[in-house]
């Protein structure tokens, strides 16, 4: 049974609290929209598609307490909360492309005037509560696209693949994008070994990817960020995949701190650099990476590891959370539930998807 970050059933949201791991296994129940919204900040949930679902299904759960007199005051509602959902976390675009999608179809619902409130409300819920389980599909349909175009492009098999940050089942409603592609070549028997790197400061790939990969027993090694570079010179790493949490029309892509760097090593040499995430990390409104909002998280972040100081207080710090890596070094492409796309295609080949297939809301 794979980890399971998100537990959910109607009137009832529990997330795995992942400051804790991998020391402790907590579930923190999630009341209402305040306490999705302060526990997405504090990154007691991450990962991109993970925010999306946990903020919406916090607005399930209020909605589901709560009665609406008619249907302007339940769209109303909807749309409030959304909105303030989108400002936990200012980077990946997966809950605010939600709240987009979540306001289109409670206008949608209200303007339509055909349902009492009650069974609107009732509508815009399991609207919400589809997401768990298209999040599971779409990955792995990304797991699949990724493995087969991997193991097409590669000679030697099985392969080794390197992975930044954690983009498993503790940053989606489960399988994962990044770390799905790898699940996928380990069923499918053709993963040798994976190198994860431990990804400062929050460490997302030292408490996070390492537990969910010896959890499934996958062969594994944790590096230091600081080591990828001796691990694709020292090591055979037929692939670098990574998650994203804002892909911009020209392909440039926001993903954790560090990922860029190792896209610059993956170049020299050439590995192929691949970007995995669904459909709902793309965002073509925004041209080009420079004009992506990268979070900047406290100091405190990077001066202490679980409250053990390892720097000194006085010192100043810059910690952005993310970091943008061209289209030019994502070389191997950017893999979706849709396909593995070229990323100055990807724009074009997203607008040609039969849009009455590709679900309105999710
Ligand atoms: C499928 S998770 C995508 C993305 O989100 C993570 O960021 P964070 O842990 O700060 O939420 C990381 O950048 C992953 O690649």
């Amino acid at each position: 049974m794979t980890l399971q970050a998100i537990k959910y059933h109607r009137g009832q949201l529990d997330i795995l609290d992942q400051l804790l791991l991998p020391d402790a296994t907590h579930y923190l129940e999630i009341a209402d929209t305040d306490a999705a919204w302060k526990a997405i900040k504090k990154m007691q949930v991450r990962g991109a598609p993970a925010i999306a679902i946990v903020g919406c299904l916090s607005l399930t759960v209020e909605l589901n307490q709560k009665k609406f007199a008619t249907l302007q005051e339940l769209k109303q509602y909807v749309e409030e909360k959304l909105e303030y959902l989108v400002s936990a976390r200012p980077t990946a675009v997966n809950m605010a492309d939600a709240s987009a999608k979540g306001k289109q179809m409670v206008r949608k619902i209200a303007n339509a005037g055909e349902l009492e409130p009650e069974e609107a409300k009732l509508k815009v819920i399991k609207e919400f509560e589809g997401m768990l389980q298209k999040d599971i599909d779409v990955n792995k349909n990304i797991g699949r696209f990724g493995a087969e175009h991997i193991l097409f492009h590669n000679e030697e098999k099985p392969v080794n693949i390197l992975t930044h940050c954690n983009t498993g089942s503790l940053a989606t409603a489960g399988y994962g994008t990044a770390l799905g592609v790898i699940r996928c070549l380990q069923e499918h028997k053709k993963l040798s070994h994976v190198y994860c790197t431990e990804t400062r400061p929050y460490n997302q790939g030292a408490r996070l990817t390492a537990y969910e990969l010896v959890h499934e027993k996958m062969d594994a090694s944790l590096i230091c960020d600081s080591t990828a570079a001796a691990c694709m010179k020292e090591h055979k790493v037929h692939a670098v995949v990574v998650g994203a949490d804002r892909v911009v029309a020209n392909g440039d892509t926001a993903n954790k701190i560090g990922t860029y760097q190792i896209a610059i090593v993956a170049k020299h040499h050439n590995v192929p650099f691949y970007v995995a995430c669904p459909k709902t990390t793309f965002d073509p409104s925004i041209e080009s990476g420079k004009d992506i909002h990268i979070e900047v998280r406290p100091n405190h972040e990077m001066k202490s590891v679980k409250g053990v100081k390892i720097a000194p207080d006085d010192i100043n710090c810059w910690n952005p959370a993310f970091d943008v890596t061209p289209a030019s070094l994502i070389t191997g492409g950017i893999i979706t539930e849709f396909g593995v796309f070229k990323p100055e295609e990807l724009k074009q080949r997203i607008s040609e998807l039969d849009q009455d297939k590709v679900d309105v809301f999710y």
